[in-house]
């Protein structure tokens, strides 16, 4: 008998309203720990507010449990050593490294002004090195090109080394074989036991996930296994079956109808 998987994150009856417009209206989701999720839906589905509120990065109805505990009994830098974020098109830090933008990511574990443990260089290196960006140590960020920059983005979320992993639209930018190695990435995380949420635009790959969350205007239209074929059908409705979902070999591509 398999032992009962501990949830990493769980919404209940989340509601966000942005300016006047409410947004997400009561959302109720729970993700166990150890798997990869993927949320998907049409433009404005409001993925983007959803990952945000399980961050609590924005204020909201309802509750959010990370790791079991309600994420406002969290402390800040504990929070921050359990649970990292890579946002949609994050600007700034143009000026800084590509070593000094993934040590942010060590920050949650670092005494204030303290400089770096090995412990901190050595979980940017191997950060860097998984998304080959290491060669680029040196280099100023806004010297790089988008997918460049996605990757040391995506290193500074891999060096927190969180439990929870969450991630919009990560492959913005990447070429198809940073995608795969994204993907192989993931797969590696979710199997040392961490747990990923990724809002992804890229059906094909979102179905590579072991769950999915299927999001419309503002709701979630399904919760289910990413093989299943009801996943599949509620994946079309929302497109309003302007794709289709079929087999190729052991995988599922969604391909325009
Ligand atoms: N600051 C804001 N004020 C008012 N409405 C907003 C604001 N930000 C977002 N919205 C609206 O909230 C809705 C959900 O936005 P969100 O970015 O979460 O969607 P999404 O599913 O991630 O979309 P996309 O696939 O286009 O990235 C959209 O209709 C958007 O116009």
């Amino acid at each position: 008998m398999s032992a009962v998987q501990p949830m990493a994150l769980q919404a209940q009856g989340i509601g966000v309203v942005l300016g006047d417009a409410p947004v997400l209206h009561g959302i109720d989701i729970a993700l166990h720990a150890s798997r990869w999720t993927s949320v998907v839906g049409p433009n404005g589905a409001g993925k983007s507010t959803l990952l945000k509120a399980l961050a609590g990065l924005l204020p909201h109805s309802g509750q959010v449990r990370l790791l079991d505990r309600p994420l406002a009994q969290w402390r800040g830098r504990e929070r921050a050593r359990h649970l990292a974020w890579l946002g949609q098109g994050e600007q700034g830090a143009d000026d800084l490294s590509v070593w000094d933008v993934a040590m942010l990511g060590r920050l949650p574990h670092q005494a204030w002004l303290a400089a770096p443990s090995d412990a901190d260089r050595a979980a940017v290196e191997q950060a860097l090195r998984a998304t080959q960006a290491w060669d680029w140590r040196e280099r100023p960020l806004g010297a790089l090109s988008g997918g460049e920059r996605q990757r040391v983005l995506l290193a500074r979320l891999l060096a927190v080394q969180a439990d929870v992993m969450l991630m919009d639209e990560p492959l913005a930018n990447l070429d198809p074989p940073h995608q795969a190695d994204w993907l192989l990435l993931v797969r590696e995380l979710v199997a040392h036991g961490k747990t990923v949420v990724s809002v992804l635009h890229e059906i094909g790959m979102a179905l590579h996930a072991d769950q999915m969350v299927v999001m419309a205007a503002g709701r979630v239209r399904h919760q289910g296994t990413c093989d299943d074929h009801a996943t599949h059908r509620a994946l079309e409705q929302v497109f309003d079956h302007r794709i289709a979902i079929h087999p190729l070999g052991d995988q599922w591509v969604a391909l325009p109808r």
